[in-house]
């Protein structure tokens, strides 16, 4: 692709640049890390928060970089340098302008927890009403023949776009993704040609990252003031505390406000009805009642699958299909998934809640259906967030019976430290620093009418210690210490 394709509305301060010599430079990929700079690529230089992308242009150009764009004046350089007062912003447009297509249909969920749930369950709602469908984000890309692990929730915007082309040219037509505050912050998905948004709900998260809840929240309402286009749907879940403002933000950027739940007007849900691992509701949509068996449990799933179910009939779905796929859903991989049940009858859950909102809903979750006692076991990762291992300690005090605290890849952070603020707010916590021990004795304590929840670390396949990755999987290990009981 030549240079001159990338100029346009959004960039005036290149149209100069790109009009002349610059212009004619023909680029074979691009890359905002040298270190993935081949021959002919362009080079965006990001300033980021541990480098700034423009001491790196010298590296791309060793590597093969044509030309590179940058926000500050570098004449020093062996290629051309052009400037753009935004990088970022101009990665994301480039991008989507160089892989040049993307499912048809695409819509993007955001939230501090259920982002990965609402893409896992639109898609499966697609897939149910004969769409060529696939889902982006924690767990990675799942799509018809394709199942990818995750590393970024959001991707950066380079290898987001090649994904979304590829995706396109194997036939998916439609496309569900997870944004995460930080891809908002950050412009990865300002490129994407979004149909509909969701907002799920609002709770601590990443205060390591954003310097304060307003900020958070304005990073997650990019979502609808700059990537929707303006004039589409935004399925907001009605019953979060932080529901009514997620509501005026899309409504003053110009959508079609469609809430869901309890206090929603789109879908409301009328009645829930908990069973062991199931429930049962009623959902009112244009005066008629659904009936919706969901085959999982946790009442935040129901909401999960609502913001879904809503994200479907915008985007063409007929109601009753969408709500009739939802007695097929299957919960995202390590959410509230049950691992196993013990002979006694116990069972065993592995979840993602590794913030405050995620451990609280989960432990309430599981209540109801709990004859006997809740048993957890879970950690805080290290190098994130501090402030939160004191509020879980609480949370698992105040809603589980029996706490265990552990570690959860306490990564470059010493392990007793991390374990020891969260204990602060949890006495009577049992620790053992030893997660395979941890999870092998909270085995051992079940009972008839227990239930466990194994709670950090859902899908993810590694521990991280001491700058080193070791093979783990929560599922695995809870299997193994069901049978040794
Ligand atoms: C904190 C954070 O979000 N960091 C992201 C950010 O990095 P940064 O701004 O700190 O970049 P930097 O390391 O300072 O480097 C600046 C630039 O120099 C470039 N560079 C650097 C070194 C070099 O040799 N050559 C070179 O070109 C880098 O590629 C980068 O473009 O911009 C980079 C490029 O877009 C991202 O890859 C990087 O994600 C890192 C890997 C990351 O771990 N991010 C996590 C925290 C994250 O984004 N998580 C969210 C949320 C998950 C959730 O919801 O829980 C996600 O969407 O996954
Ligand atoms: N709607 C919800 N409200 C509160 N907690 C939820 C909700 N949905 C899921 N959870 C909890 O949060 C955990 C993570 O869920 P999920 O992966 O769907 O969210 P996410 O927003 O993608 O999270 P992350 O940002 O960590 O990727 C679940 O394992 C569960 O404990
Ligand atoms: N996207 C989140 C995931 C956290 C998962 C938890 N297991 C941990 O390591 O803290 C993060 O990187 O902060
Ligand atoms: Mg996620």
């Amino acid at each position: 692709m030549l240079m001159r394709a990338l100029a346009g509305t959004a960039f005036p301060e290149l149209n100069a640049a790109l009009a002349g010599r610059a212009g004619a430079i023909e680029i074979t990929g691009i890359s905002a890390d040298s270190r993935k700079i081949k021959a002919g690529m362009l080079f965006v230089a990001i300033a980021g928060s541990k480098a700034d992308g423009a001491a790196y242009i010298e590296d791309a150009a060793e590597k093969g970089a044509q030309i590179a764009v940058s926000a500050a004046a570098v004449d020093s350089a062996k290629i051309p340098v052009l400037q753009v007062d935004n990088p970022r912003l101009f990665l994301a447009l480039a991008a989507a302008r160089f892989f040049g297509s993307q499912p048809e249909t695409m819509v993007a969920v955001t939230g501090t927890a259920g982002k990965t749930s609402v893409a896992a369950f639109t898609r499966q709602i697609w897939a149910q009403a004969g769409h060529s469908a696939a889902m982006i984000g924690t767990t990675g890309v799942m799509a018809p023949g394709r199942k990818d692990y995750g590393s970024l929730t959001t991707p950066d915007p380079a290898v987001l776009h090649a994904l979304l082309a590829e995706l396109a040219g194997d036939g998916v037509t439609h496309a569900a993704m997870e944004a995460s505050s930080h891809g908002l912050d950050q412009y990865r998905l300002d490129g994407v040609k979004l149909a509909a948004a969701g907002f799920t709900n609002l709770g601590r998260d990443h205060m390591d990252y954003h310097p304060t809840v307003e900020h958070y929240f304005g990073a997650k309402m990019h979502l609808f003031d700059r990537v929707l286009p303006r004039g589409l749907p935004a399925v907001i879940n009605a019953d979060d505390e932080w529901s009514g403002r997620a509501a005026e933000a899309a409504k003053a950027a110009g959508h079609e406000v469609l809430t869901v739940g309890r206090k929603g007007d789109f879908l409301t849900l009328k009645r829930v009805e908990q069973k062991r691992d199931s429930q049962f509701a009623e959902v009112l949509h244009n005066g008629a009642i659904h009936e919706v068996r969901l085959p999982l449990a946790g009442e935040f799933q129901i909401s999960n699958a609502l913001v879904a179910a809503g994200l479907a009939i915008a985007t063409g779905v007929e109601a009753k299909d969408a709500l009739a796929a939802l007695e097929k859903l299957e919960g995202a991989e390590g959410r509230l998934q049950l691992a196993g049940k013990a002979a006694h009858g116990a069972l065993a859950y592995v979840d993602y809640a590794h913030k405050p909102d995620a451990l609280e809903k989960v432990l309430a979750a599981v209540r109801p259906f709990t004859t006997g006692r809740v048993v957890v076991v879970f950690g805080c990762g290290g190098d994130r967030d501090k402030g939160k291992r004191p509020i879980m300690g609480e949370i698992a005090t105040r809603l589980a019976d029996i706490v265990i605290v552990t570690d959860d890849n306490p990564r470059s952070e010493e392990p007793e430290v991390i374990r020891s603020e969260i204990i602060a707010a949890a006495p009577g916590a049992v620790e053992i620093g030893d997660r395979r021990e941890a999870i092998i004795h909270a085995a051992s304590l079940l009972k008839t009418g227990d239930t466990l929840i194994v709670a950090g670390k859902g899908h993810e396949e590694g521990q991280t210690a001491n700058g080193v990755t070791r093979p783990f999987s929560d599922l695995a290990e809870v299997k193994k210490a069901l049978e040794g009981i």
